[in-house]
């Protein structure tokens, strides 16, 4: 079924990069938890350890859902507080899309759909998961980059802890302050490069909430057992120590030494209070000390280096093939060698060793990395950041390459990636100038929001003569070809990965995250594409079967946790792979498992929040 929602005078249906006015709500479930009818389906259920399926116990956030028969609404103590009709989320979600639709900025729709979240939020996930396509970017890439940027002026809610320099010595209590008991995942950053934004200091949260809505939505991990902490360190953004309305501590930022010492504090109170989470690093300027020092001792990884390394290396998976080159006659250039742009390459070099048979050194000569002063080489003359160094040539004559322009004919490359933060970087000249080297050059401008993107999606495709491999971080309209076909742009972004590396983390209850889970998610989001999306041209699954990819990436870090002795989950021994998936599955949330009956549960945010400041309402039986 499709709805048409008419749009407000002043937005025209093309401008709206969301289209938010084409949906098919019932077409877009993925069919987890709503078609559990499958005869197959139910031998492997029957299968599956007993109580596998959690409950959806009603929390403050969810008290007031309109599709509340009237005896729920009896036990809960909500009669008269709800209006009388009692409707499906299908319905609620027709008046939710309206509101959207009605809203006149991207800024305006996210307010929405925050509050949305913390007043109803069995409501936001099932209007999120039957509309990805469209939500998805309203709620993360892009959207929260201007939500981050403005947090200070938008902000209502905490949503989540902010931890300042000032609390250290005290964390354990402070991380002891969190309503939830159940926390089983948190997104840390420190906002120090947010995107392609830079330093938003404390508005940086916004990224561990959009990071977490999508684990939520992408993998089924429960809302109240996702945490999102922002680490207030100070800010080297001026605009923000001048604005009166700046949440954070109004300090220049402290250094390195000083982030590990917060850091040391965190880790220990955050697996003191829950010994089981996974714990996700996000958006630090310098994110390379913290996974060396613990990705061996927590059960941790860093989304920007792992995550991005695996996303990109799973599109590049299926570009190549698409090319015919075999790996040891590609040739990359990378605009960008910082945390992402050596994650990629790293990852990458690994697929090369395995596919094309060679060694750490000859697949390694296949990489050019270029920074903010050109090609990275070792006798350049400046001293090398620890992580370039691994990919700096030597084999260049003493001659410096100081531009792309300059480093793409030095090079002649066969794939392109740019993980920069600089705009508009691939020129129609450069873009162009790829067409000579290979008949299907892989052009991937990974940065983000949209205004860092190194290229569009259609710059891209009209100057390679539509035939180039594209893929972007942040989401593009589909770009009409000169024959009338239509072409979808793929999203390289880690979306893909880290919900189901999150997941698969937590159903091996896995004491740790290595390379080869890492590696495990890249190769079974490589072969989750569906013969139709082969066909389609696709790098990456479409973004609506998402649930179903992630339970499949989920298995395969699953798979890898298994093979690396750290998965610690006696219930999955012994399990092949579609009882594991369909284990995998019943873990997750699923929106619309209403329970019939009231059920005891923890207080939540606001009933803690309303005790603690003894408000008159806070002891009635709302
Ligand atoms: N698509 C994804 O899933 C994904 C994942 C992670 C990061 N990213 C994006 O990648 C970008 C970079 O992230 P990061 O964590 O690597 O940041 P970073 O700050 O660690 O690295 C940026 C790199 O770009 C280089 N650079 C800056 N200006 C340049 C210029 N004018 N010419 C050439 N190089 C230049 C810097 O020298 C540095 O090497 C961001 O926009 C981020 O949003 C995308
Ligand atoms: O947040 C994203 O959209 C991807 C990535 O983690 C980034 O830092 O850009
Ligand atoms: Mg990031």
């Amino acid at each position: 079924m499709s709805l048409r929602i008419p749009l407000p005078a002043g937005l025209s249906r093309s401008q709206s990069t969301q289209d938010l006015i084409k949906y098919s709500s019932a077409d877009a479930i993925d069919g987890i938890a709503r078609n559990p009818s499958h005869e197959d389906q139910k031998k492997v259920t029957a299968s599956l350890p007993q109580n596998t399926v959690p409950k959806n116990p009603i929390t403050m956030s969810t008290r007031f859902d309109t599709s509340y028969e009237p005896q729920l609404r009896q036990n809960l103590h909500i009669s008269g507080l709800v209006p009388p009709v009692v409707e499906s989320h299908d319905i609620q979600i027709k008046r939710c899309l309206r509101a959207i639709a009605s809203k006149k900025t991207e800024i305006d729709k996210y307010i929405y759909l925050s509050h949305l979240r913390n007043s109803n939020f069995n409501l936001f996930y099932r209007l999120l998961i039957d509309n990805m396509r469209e939500i998805t970017p309203l709620v993360y890439t892009p959207v929260v980059g201007e939500a981050c940027e403005n947090w200070s002026h938008i902000f209502s809610e905490p949503e989540g802890m902010y931890l300042s320099w000032a609390d250290r010595g005290h964390l354990s209590d402070i991380i002891n302050n969190w309503p939830e008991k159940e926390v089983d995942i948190t997104v840390v950053t420190d906002g120090s490069r947010i995107l392609g934004l830079g330093d938003l200091g404390v508005g940086g949260i916004g990224i561990s909430i959009g990071k977490l809505a999508l684990y939520t939505a992408c993998a089924g991990i429960h809302p109240t057992k996702t945490l999102p902490i922002v680490i207030d360190l100070g800010t080297d953004n001026e605009r923000l120590l001048n604005d009166e309305l700046y949440l954070g501590s109004k300090m220049k930022r402290l250094g390195e030494k000083e982030m590990m010492k917060f850091l040391d504090e965190l880790m220990v109170a955050l697996k003191t209070r829950w010994p089981s989470i996974i714990i996700q690093f996000e958006d630090f300027k310098n994110p390379f000390p913290s996974l060396a020092k613990y990705q061996n001792m927590y059960t941790c990884f860093n989304d920007d280096i792992q995550g991005t390394g695996a996303v990109i290396l799973a599109g590049v998976i299926n570009a190549v093939r698409e090319t015919k080159i075999p790996p040891q006659d590609q040739r990359l250039v990378f605009l960008g060698a910082g945390s992402a742009g050596v994650g990629v390459a790293r990852q990458i070099m690994e697929m090369f060793k395995k596919e094309g048979n060679l060694s750490e050194d000859e697949a390694r000569k296949l990489f050019y990395l270029v920074d903010s002063k050109g090609l990275v080489t070792n006798d350049r003359g400046d001293k090398l950041a620890e992580h370039k160094i691994v990919f700096s040539r030597s084999d260049n004559n003493g001659q410096q390459y100081k531009t792309l322009d300059e480093v793409i004919d030095y090079v002649k490359p066969t794939i392109l990636m740019g993980l920069s933060t600089i705009g508009g970087a691939f020129t129609e000249d450069i873009i162009k100038k790829m067409t000579n080297f290979s008949e299907r050059p892989i052009i991937f401008p990974l940065s983000n929001p949209v205004s860092k993107s190194e290229c569009t999606f259609v710059d891209a495709m009209k100057h390679t003569d539509e035939k180039v491999l594209f893929a972007s971080g942040s989401p593009f309209p589909n770009y009409e070809g000169k024959n009338g076909k239509i072409y979808e742009a793929g999203q390289g972004n880690n979306m893909y990965v880290f919900p189901g590396i999150g997941m698969g983390a937590i159903v091996s209850q896995a004491s740790l995250i290595n390379q080869d889970m890492i590696y495990a998610s890249a190769e079974y989001l490589a072969s989750s594409l569906t013969p139709e999306e082969h066909a389609d041209g696709l790098l990456y699954p479409r973004i609506n079967r998402i649930r179903e990819v992630s339970a499949r990436v989920a298995l395969g870090v699953v798979r890898a946790a298994e093979r690396n002795h750290v998965a610690r989950n006696p219930e999955i021994n012994g399990m092949d792979d579609e009882t594991l998936v369909e284990y995998i599955k019943q873990k997750m949330y699923d929106p619309s498992a209403v329970p019939t009956e009231a059920t005891e549960t923890e207080p939540d945010m606001w009933t803690w929040l309303t005790s603690k400041l003894s408000l008159p309402w806070s002891h009635s039986k709302l």
